[in-house]
């Protein structure tokens, strides 16, 4: 673990509703134990505001799953950074790989996009991730550096995040190993270092079947600043217990 402090983050895709928010915000608002990391509950967009205010008091932050790359205009069904900002989010994820895949989003769209939620104040989450052909093929570290490049707005990266998910192991059951994790992780921080100074400052997430059982070990692989959840962030004890796994 690098001196980042760490960001746990849930991304609830297309799951929940208002009674299933307030379940976990309960839960969240009853929990004894405590976290070093940062947490940050992605929900649907009609739970975004609801989120905000179910979460007044706790520190838990609430972002997008994806953002419009213009700030307004005729785009029926998508939803522009400056409204997650006003809606009280302070992060979007942007270029998840069902995105990339269901929408056919480009590395330059994702670029866009993160440009758009800085734009609007918003710290954006980069995902990026090989398929698992590509992984047999042996063009993991090219796939994901070309996908960083491609991906990461112009300018300051300080208040970027990147979150490396391998698509095979997303909702699968299958997570990389610490080594594959590691290798991974150590040469997007060598690209972004080689990119800008501010590199350094970038957390770089672990995503794909991330569960409590993992958790800790995940969490304590070189330079992992933290994990971008997706089913286990449903389950308010086992987001919880994957918080509580944060490393020193
Ligand atoms: O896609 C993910 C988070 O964005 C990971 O999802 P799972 O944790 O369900 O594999």
């Amino acid at each position: 673990m690098s001196a980042l402090k760490p960001l746990i983050a849930g991304n609830w895709k297309m799951v929940g509703l208002p009674a299933d928010l307030k379940s976990f915000a309960d839960a969240m608002r009853a929990w004894s134990g405590g976290s070093r990391g940062g947490l940050l509950i992605c929900p649907p967009a009609t739970l975004l505001a609801a989120a905000v205010q179910a979460f007044d008091g706790l520190p838990i932050a609430v972002g997008g799953q994806d953002c419009h790359a213009k700030a307004s205009g005729a785009h029926t069904g998508d939803i522009a950074a400056p409204m997650i900002a006003a809606a009280g989010g302070t992060f979007v994820i942007v270029g998840h790989s069902e995105r990339r895949a269901d929408h056919g989003e480009t590395d330059a769209q994702v670029k866009a996009k993160a440009e758009a939620a800085l734009a609007a104040g918003l710290t954006p989450i980069i995902c990026i991730g090989e398929s698992l052909a590509q992984r047999q093929a042996g063009e993991t570290l090219a796939v994901v550096e070309a996908s960083l490049r491609g991906s990461l707005p112009s300018g300051d990266l300080a208040r970027v995040v990147v979150a490396y998910e391998p698509v095979w192991a997303i909702g699968t059951g299958l997570t990389a190993n610490a080594d594959q994790i590691a290798e991974v992780h150590a040469h997007l921080r060598k690209v972004l270092l080689s990119i800008d100074g501010t590199g350094a400052a970038v957390k770089l997430l672990y995503g794909g079947s991330v569960k409590p059982g993992n958790a800790a070990e995940i969490l304590a692989t070189p330079d992992v600043n933290g994990v971008l959840v997706g089913g286990a962030s449903l389950v308010a004890a086992d987001f919880q217990a994957i918080a509580s796994a944060c490393p020193a």
